[in-house]
């Protein structure tokens, strides 16, 4: 491995930037000239916690540390504008796997329209990602998680379900259905989605990244409302029925609690037409908070994912 100051130019190299970008990465900080209100938003990417070596190539794991902390930008109803990547790896792992780690965050980077503008190395005993991502307004109010009201239709645009019925195949030491494996490996987010609700008149939106129940509470919660979702608007994607003979596991709870689906959840009002691409998952009602119902009926299973449950 080369020493520190090598890798930063070999991943600074011909960085191309935005418009926003007035000092690109270089110095000791990045200078951004937004158009409007910026958001902010981090996530952190640990292995053996949100990956494992072994289970995904490094060019995946580059795409997704990016992808879940734009999907955060996206559900603010906010235009991605600009990422910072500090990456903590050990200091024996080999250079090819750290290029390729590179080459998915560049990739990631160009499907999502940010520029990468700074970031940091260190070495560490295993690896970690800490992506902190921007957003651009432009003029627009954020949509957050606090204004939901009963009567709104809850809608979905994105793939769920597909990458915790990946991750069960990876648990279970197989490779495919390679979709559903693919999607847990960099999830596909609906990049402009989030943009493309707010205009539509979103008035409440997350993005799933813990399980579609266990996120729809946080609205729940902020917004003082209850959800109900319509088990008979959701289809079952076939390679999650396929995994959910394989392990006995119910297919529904893959696609209501399976996390890291990185799909966009908003509520819109009765009236609103839903965007291309959106589909309606279940309806807002009156009450104070917390419950999420499946058919009208409390959830057995797990709601999704909790880091310290
Ligand atoms: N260590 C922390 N310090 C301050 N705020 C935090 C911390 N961890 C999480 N938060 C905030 O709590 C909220 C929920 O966090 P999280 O569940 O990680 O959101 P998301 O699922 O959208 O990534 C966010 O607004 C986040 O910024
Ligand atoms: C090795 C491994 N085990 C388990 C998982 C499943 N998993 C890890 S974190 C997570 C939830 C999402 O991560 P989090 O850090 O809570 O993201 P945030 O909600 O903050 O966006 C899930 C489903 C995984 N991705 N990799
Ligand atoms: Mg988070
Ligand atoms: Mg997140
Ligand atoms: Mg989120």
């Amino acid at each position: 491995m080369p020493g520190e100051f090598e890798l930063i130019s070999s991943i600074t190299e011909g960085l191309s930037v935005g418009d926003d970008v007035v000092l690109p990465a270089g110095d000791d900080a990045a200078v951004l000239r937004p158009a409007g209100d910026i958001v902010v938003t981090t996530d952190l990417l640990v292995e053996n916690v949100h990956f494992k070596r072994q289970w995904s190539p490094a060019r995946a794991i580059g795409r997704k540390a990016i992808a879940v902390n734009v999907s955060d930008v996206e559900s603010m109803g906010a235009r991605p504008s600009a990422v910072v990547v500090a990456l903590a790896f050990p200091r024996d792992l080999d250079r090819a796997w750290l290029d390729e780690f590179q080459e998915g965050v560049r990739a990631e980077c160009a499907a999502a329209g940010v520029s990468l503008v700074g970031g940091d190395l260190s070495s560490a005993a295993t690896v970690t990602v800490c992506v902190t991502a921007l957003g651009n307004l432009e003029g627009r109010p954020a949509v957050t998680r606090g204004g939901a009201r009963p009567g709104d239709v809850v809608a979905v645009c994105g793939r769920l379900g597909w990458s915790g019925g990946g991750l069960a195949v990876l648990q279970r030491g197989f490779g495919s259905p390679k979709d559903l494996v693919a999607e847990h490996q960099c999830p596909t987010v609906p990049y402009g989605q989030g943009v493309v609700a707010a205009s539509a008149g979103a008035t409440a939106m997350l993005d799933v990244s813990d399980g579609l129940l266990a996120d729809l509470a946080h609205i729940c919660e902020s917004s003082g409302v209850t959800i109900d979702i319509d088990s008979s608007l959701i289809e079952i994607p076939d390679g999650v029925a396929r995994v959910a003979a394989a392990t006995g596991r119910p297919a529904l709870g893959f696609v209501l609690a399976g996390g890291e689906d990185h799909a966009l959840a908003a509520t819109f009002p009765p009236s609103t037409a839903l965007p291309a691409g959106w589909y309606r998952v279940g309806t807002v009602g009156a009450g104070d908070g917390h419950v999420v119902t499946v058919d009208a009926q409390p959830w057995e299973g797990t709601q999704g994912w909790d880091h310290f449950a």
